[in-house]
């Protein structure tokens, strides 16, 4: 059975003290980690002070985005490698907001993931159709086609380690839910793509979480699904008692 993983994606919400404010209140809290990985993914400059925040809980931090070269002249940019000096544990890699919005392309993607692993930190690759694409019928093809480009040449011991985020774009913030079964098939067919890169063994172990107007009333019944391991949370994990019900029922699942 996979661990279940619960991340919380603040994107560009709460101050400094509320961040401050929020991991102190929840980081004795938060379940073990034989249970379920919690992780929060902050806003790029809350970073380090949140590291040192959650160092003595189960509580990881993550990053919602980075550049895929170790230094250069990209103004503004974040390396991995300045991510990984502050120990950052995790990166969100191609959220719909930053392919839609900062024109983020698959092979863009495909290097960031090969240079979180390089330092160590865990990608959590997202994926996930508009509502034409869903209603043409295509969203299958379309997760499919995203993973196999972000997968691009790695090793399947890398892989392994890899979480993907199912999330379709018309459910994330619209309080619209994809069915628990809808969730389940379009995650099942991104386990099968994971497997006809890297074999069977592979596509078993990697993480797909769910995203997409996750909430405490409905995460136990998308985590019963088969091939749901998680879920990938934004409105959900700004309010400390709201995440906290999420990694509970997890931990529970
Ligand atoms: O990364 C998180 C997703 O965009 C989901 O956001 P949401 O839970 O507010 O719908």
């Amino acid at each position: 059975m996979r661990k279940p993983i619960i991340a919380g994606n603040w994107k560009m919400y709460k101050s400094f003290d509320e961040a401050v404010d929020f991991i102190e209140e929840i980081q004795q809290e938060v379940p073990s980690p034989d249970k379920v990985d919690a992780v929060i993914c902050a806003p790029a400059l809350y970073l380090p002070t949140l590291v040192v925040g959650a160092e003595d809980s189960s509580l990881a931090i993550g990053a919602q985005n980075m550049h895929f070269e170790d230094e250069g002249a990209f103004t503004g940019e974040i390396s991995p490698k300045m991510l990984s000096n502050v120990n950052v544990d995790y990166v969100i890699l191609g959220h719909s907001e930053r392919r839609e919005l900062f024109n983020e392309t698959d092979e863009a993607i495909n290097k960031k993931v090969r240079a979180a692993l390089n330092y160590g930190i865990v990608p959590i690759i997202c994926c996930g159709e508009t509502l034409e694409e869903r209603e043409a019928g295509q969203t299958e093809a379309k997760v499919a086609r995203q993973i196999t480009k972000a997968l691009k040449d790695f090793a399947p011991i890398e892989v392994e380690h890899m979480v993907i985020a199912y999330e379709p774009i018309w459910a994330i913030g619209t309080g619209k839910t994809a069915t628990a079964e809808d969730a389940n098939t379009v995650c099942c067919a991104i386990r099968l793509a994971v497997e006809t890169l890297y074999g069977k063994d592979t596509a078993e172990k990697v993480r797909i979480q769910y995203g997409g107007s996750v909430k405490p009333e409905n995460i136990e019944e998308l985590l019963s699904q088969e091939h749901i391991d998680g879920a990938l949370v934004g409105g959900a994990s700004l309010q400390p008692a709201s995440f906290m019900k999420l990694l509970e029922a997890a931990a529970n699942a």
